[in-house]
């Protein structure tokens, strides 16, 4: 069998800190083929944006990796040489963030900076990598007349579409999005996204798409992770996670969707535990109004609901009691069993 185009196993990430280490990321296993859209769903703080950066060996400095492996097309980032990094980087794989001035430098014509990663990596000319650069940008909704122009004179949306062009210059296999959307407004996100849906179509690449806004992965991903206090607590398609959603926080999550009728945000009550000292069941037992006690002393491992699709929750084993879920899921689940 051919392995993954990304393979992440068994990650663990954690930070030094005054009050001591911080185990942001404890175990994050998932795999992309080419042309896939993972979405990493949770709230702040889960690891999602960790979990991204340590695929490319992008750590703050107090910040390493425990345990586990990266792979790509089977080589393992997490050995790899800071050297060997960097030529991976914006090359094999891309990361876009929230704010694009992060990878914009204000004092450089827009054009330049989409050329240089080209120059960078490949023998294009300089007239080669300015037409490609061109086309590039035509692509992504910015004249290409405008190329001499510096960042501050385009709009935030404008910007991350820049940074997009960037991030694609190369036509990297994978490009980590981290909330790219989050800081523009509602307009121009869903501009961004049906950007993102285009360019996965035509170019093939896979996208780990990060954010905590469940409301906008349906439309961009095929599966979905949710992470929950630096773990992945489900893992499905998009419609199994939507539709068939297994774990107690998931439930939660979905829960706190604006509803078409109602609008209303419900949020889950409590917050994240400590991640310095992290505890020893499933982290989101202490909110979790369907916890079993097994939840509180002994984490759950996964266990498969379909081979695409699965969680962990004690709640699926097979001694649990059956817990009816809130309304809103039942509904879910109903719509799950009426379209298959
Ligand atoms: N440099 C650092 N030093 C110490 N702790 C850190 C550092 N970077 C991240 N963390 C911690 O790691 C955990 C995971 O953070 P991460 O940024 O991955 O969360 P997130 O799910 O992406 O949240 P957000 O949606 O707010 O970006 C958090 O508890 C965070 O405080």
């Amino acid at each position: 069998m051919t392995p993954p185009l990304l393979e992440v196993d068994d990650l663990h990430v954690s930070f030094a800190t005054d009050a001591g280490r911080v185990q942001a990321v404890r175990g994050v296993s998932f795999a992309l083929q080419p042309g896939e859209v993972l979405a990493v769903v949770g709230e702040s703080g889960s690891g999602k944006s960790v979990t991204a950066r340590a695929i490319l060996g992008l750590l703050a400095r107090n910040g390493r990796v425990d345990a586990g492996a990266v792979r790509l097309r089977g080589r393992d980032l997490t050995r790899a040489s800071e050297r060997e990094l960097r030529r991976v980087r914006g090359k094999d794989v891309s990361m876009v963030f929230q704010d694009p001035m992060t990878c914009l430098d204000p004092t450089m014509p827009v054009g330049r900076q989409v050329m240089e990663p080209l120059r960078h990596h490949t023998r294009a000319s300089r007239a080669e990598a300015r037409a490609a650069a061109a086309e590039l940008l035509d692509r992504v909704g910015i004249d290409p007349a405008r190329m001499r122009q510096y960042p501050h004179q385009f709009s935030g949306g404008q910007r991350q579409r820049i940074a997009l062009a960037i991030a694609l210059v190369n036509s990297p296999d994978v490009v980590l999005a981290d909330e790219p959307t989050t800081a523009l407004d509602v307009s121009v996100q869903a501009q961004i996204l049906d950007l993102l849906a285009e360019l996965r179509r035509t170019t093939g690449t896979a996208l780990v798409f990060v954010t905590h806004d469940l409301g906008v992965v349906a439309s961009v991903a095929d599966h979905v992770a949710v992470m929950y206090a630096g773990r992945i607590v489900e893992l499905g398609t998009t419609r199994e996670v939507f539709y068939h959603p297994q774990h107690p926080y998931t439930w939660g999550l979905l829960g706190s969707l604006p509803t078409a009728d109602t609008g209303r945000l419900a949020t889950i009550p409590g917050s994240p535990p400590s991640l310095l000292d992290p505890p020893p069941g499933d982290a989101f037992a202490a909110r979790n109004p369907y916890a079993v006690e097994r939840d509180h002393v002994e984490a759950p491992p996964f266990f498969d609901v379909s081979p695409t699709h699965r969680a962990a929750t004690w709640l699926l084993a097979p001694d649990a009691p059956a817990v009816e879920p809130p309304a809103d899921v039942s509904a879910r689940w109903d719509r799950w069993e009426a379209g298959r």
